[in-house]
């Protein structure tokens, strides 16, 4: 089923007296319990194609419909209650606040969101287990290392369990063997049934994915869909390679 549907996107910038048409025609689904990947050189507009689907960033023209809602046709308030409960971010600089724990920055979007103090730990405990950092919950940012920050990022994204998580360049700043175990992990998020779709420079990161999105100049150029054998993806699984929509 069709998750996220985007629609005749343009998006046009207007940077000093200049405009940048970082968005010509973009036409998109991503149905749900994919793992997609944009990839595409510098500039060519992934990481605003990436925030135009998170709702984060309105097009010029065109349309994001998510799980049958018209996210750009929502007032600005109800579309930021519809991001909290829909959508998880993840930024390659973590973003996380420096001054609060581990824990701490995972029960935010709870606290964001009203959940009661006790939910907001439970939760928050719960999905730190499950990203490997139950043990370190207490320590602050400054006191991990960038895989472990990586992993409080993913944690916080995913504690109140939103259907899709959007992540930019999630392993740009990580080691080779960091990296590895970050697309582990978020692989083993989407066997679960997550939805996710990431921005990435890394063609070493296809083997984790399910399809894959060009992106060039501001349009979808090629996708290819890869077919997962036994959980493991690879690249020579790939069994197709169609001009998008
Ligand atoms: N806020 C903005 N104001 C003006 N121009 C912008 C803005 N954000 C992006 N652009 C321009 O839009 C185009 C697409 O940028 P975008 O960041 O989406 O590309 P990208 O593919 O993610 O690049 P990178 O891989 O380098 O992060 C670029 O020409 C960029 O300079």
């Amino acid at each position: 089923m069709s998750l996220i549907q985007v629609k005749d996107v343009m998006k046009i910038y207007q940077s000093g007296g200049e405009q940048v048409r970082a968005l010509d025609g973009v036409n998109l689904e991503i149905r749900e319990g994919d793992f997609t990947a944009l990839m595409g050189p510098s500039g060519s507009g992934k990481s605003t194609l990436l925030t135009v689907m998170g709702a984060l960033n309105p097009p010029s023209e065109g349309k994001v419909i998510i799980d049958d809602i018209d996210v750009y046709q929502l007032a600005v308030e109800r579309r930021a209650d519809f991001r909290s409960n829909y959508i998880g971010f993840v930024f390659q600089q973590f973003q996380l606040i420096s001054y609060l724990t581990a824990v701490e920055n995972v029960m935010l979007p709870l606290a964001i969101l009203r959940y009661s103090q006790k939910e907001q730990l439970d939760l928050a405990n719960s999905v730190l287990e499950k990203v490997g950092l139950a043990q370190k919950r207490n320590r602050l940012p400054s006191q991990l290392s960038g895989g472990e920050q990586e992993r409080v990022a993913i944690a916080r994204a995913i504690v109140n369990q939103p259907p899709i998580v959007f992540a930019d360049e999630p392993t740009g700043s990580l080691d080779t063997k960091t990296g590895e175990e970050i697309m582990g992990l978020f692989q083993s998020l989407n066997n679960e049934g997550l939805t996710i779709v990431m921005v990435t420079h890394n063609e070493e990161n296809l083997n984790y994915v399910k399809h894959a999105v060009s992106v060039r100049d501001g349009v979808v150029d090629t996708e290819r869909r890869t077919e997962v054998l036994g959980g493991h993806n690879s690249q020579t699984n790939l069994v197709s390679d169609s001009q998008a929509l």
